[in-house]
């Protein structure tokens, strides 16, 4: 079982489609950049933001493309057009998707969406396939719904696969995340509660989120 939960997970920020507000959250360094390619999105990549923007960003950042229930060549596409270092599986993706993704080379992620009585047994197939996992509130848009679920239901996790937080996290949640204990945490993942619009971050609110959290 993993047993980095005392420690500062890493910080990833989802859904950037604003060239102005790319810039001002990739000067806060966070671990993670996503970009969601699945074009009923709100944040859809689409025609907002050039590949060249993408490709420039800082080595120290690793950019994460999501992507829903898309083939593995088309995943892997992406990820050469856009300079990608991990592909996030946010649909009903296969353990045989994740692998051939894997094995073009890409670390994978793979989201499921939580709600009460999620069945964690559908995780193990999984375990081989994909290096981390996401775990993400449930709700009527397959992410980005901007709800938290109960972190308690992951008190208990006991696989190897370390996994990001996602769901609604947002400024008041600071003082419960730094308390959280919980097995096989990797990294938070921030998205709609630090927006101006969908895909516009607010650098501000994320800077003194992160402050706040390493305080
Ligand atoms: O954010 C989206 O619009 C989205 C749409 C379809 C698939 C995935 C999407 N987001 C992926 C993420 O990793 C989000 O950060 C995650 O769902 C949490 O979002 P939020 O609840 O807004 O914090």
């Amino acid at each position: 079982m993993p047993t980095n939960s005392h420690l500062m997970p890493h910080l990833k920020v989802c859904g950037m489609a604003d060239a102005d507000s790319l810039q001002a959250v990739a000067a806060l360094q966070p671990d993670f950049l996503g970009f969601i390619f699945y074009p009923a999105s709100k944040r859809y990549v689409g025609e907002r933001l050039p590949a060249a923007a993408v490709r420039a960003l800082p080595a120290a950042i690793r950019k994460v493309g999501v992507f829903v229930d898309d083939d593995a060549a088309t995943v892997l596409a992406r990820v050469r057009e856009f300079d990608l270092q991990l592909a996030q599986l946010h649909g009903h993706e296969t353990p045989e998707t994740c692998a051939a993704v894997r094995a073009g080379g890409v670390p994978v992620v793979k989201a499921f969406a939580v709600g009460e009585g999620f069945d964690f047994a559908q995780l193990q197939p999984y375990v081989g396939c994909v290096d981390y996992f996401l775990f993400d509130t449930a709700g009527p848009q397959p992410g980005g719904n901007g709800t938290a679920f109960d972190w308690t239901l992951l008190q208990d996790y006991n696989l190897t696969v370390p996994y990001f937080l996602a769901g609604g996290i947002g400024p008041e949640h600071v003082a419960a995340l730094r308390n959280l204990r919980l097995p096989g945490l990797f990294a938070l993942d921030l998205n709609s509660r630090f927006e101006t619009a969908p895909g516009t971050k607010d650098a501000g609110r994320l800077e003194a989120f992160f402050q706040a959290l390493k305080a």
